[in-house]
């Protein structure tokens, strides 16, 4: 059962450092937001139930973290919340909508407002620019995508200011040229997150997106996230590092044993869990 105490639901204060700040002309203060919330979801593979029971919501303008140790069923989550499958039990809802009543070409464009990036590496062999750029050529109309065709026959082929707006927030706009494969793993997450921002989403899904990354790139991402959430975008991280969730998130979600056993302001949660299990897991003395 879940442990639910009132969220902050408003924006975090934001943090980013000088090379990630906030933009005015794109600043939450602008953008409508969207919600993303999952209602009494439970899904499995077969073998049993994976995920049970699980509630919980990201607004405009925050981090949530959902934590919990390995196999516990995060990513599971996330793939349910990204629309990359249907959850057998309850619904996904974005913007108010229930996104598996839709149409399908609605659905879609109700994904195309997700920017994700998932644990395992996922560029393309090309280079950083054009993997940024990816998403938005894949949204534009296709007079403007000839048009761009026709542009580049005659050599017009700087990054755009989307993309290079995008490799600045995570620190990577000087390897603008490089190919992706050559790329170290950190640094390639980092230009997975900017391919995920650079179509201004509304809401971003991150699974576990420092996992065995040094401190240097880690602190890149968190800035990254931190930007994303003064945008205005809805922010949600799926980790099994309950410091990290501490350092950036706003609310924290719990989940132990596929369900959600505890959420709220991240600051209650870490200093007077309601939930024992939540207090052991904290201090690292639950160990699954
Ligand atoms: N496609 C699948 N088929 C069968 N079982 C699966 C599938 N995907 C996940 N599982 C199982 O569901 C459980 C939860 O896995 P999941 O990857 O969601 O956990 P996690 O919390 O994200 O773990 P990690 O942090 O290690 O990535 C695991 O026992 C896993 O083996």
């Amino acid at each position: 059962m879940t442990t639910e105490r009132p969220g902050t639901g408003g924006p975090g204060v934001g943090e980013s450092d000088g090379s990630t700040a906030p933009d005015p002309a794109s600043n939450g203060a602008g953008r409508g937001g969207t919600r993303l919330a999952a209602h009494d979801l439970g899904h499995g593979f077969g073998n049993g139930a994976v995920l049970e029971d699980i509630s919980l919501a990201v607004e405009p303008g925050e981090i949530l973290a959902v934590v919990g140790p390995s196999g516990t069923g995060k990513t599971t989550l996330f793939r349910l919340l990204a629309m990359f499958e249907r959850p057998d039990e309850g619904t996904v809802e974005v913007g108010g909508d229930d996104v598996w009543d839709l149409p399908e070409a609605r659905r879609l464009a109700v994904r195309r407002r997700i920017g994700m990036a998932f644990q395992t590496r996922s560029l393309f062999s090309t280079t950083v620019e054009e993997n940024v750029s990816y998403g938005l050529r894949v949204r534009r109309s296709w007079s403007a995508r000839i048009r761009d065709a026709v542009e580049g026959l005659f050599g017009r082929d700087e990054p755009s200011d989307t993309v290079e707006k995008a490799l600045r927030t995570v620190g990577m706009f000087d390897k603008v040229d490089r190919d992706a494969g050559s790329l170290s793993a950190g640094e390639a997450q980092r230009v997975a997150i900017a391919r995920a921002l650079a179509p201004d989403p509304d809401v971003l899904l991150l699974d576990e997106p420092t996992s065995n990354l040094d401190p240097r790139n880690t602190a890149a991402i968190e800035s990254a996230m931190r930007a994303a959430r003064d945008r205005g975008i809805a922010v949600a991280l799926a980790t099994h590092d309950m410091q990290q969730a501490r350092r950036v998130s706003d609310r924290t979600a719990v989940i132990l044993g596929g369900t959600c056993i505890e959420s709220g302001p991240t600051d209650e949660v870490f200093e007077s869990p309601d939930d024992d299990r939540v207090r052991q897991f904290v201090e690292g003395k639950l160990v699954y």
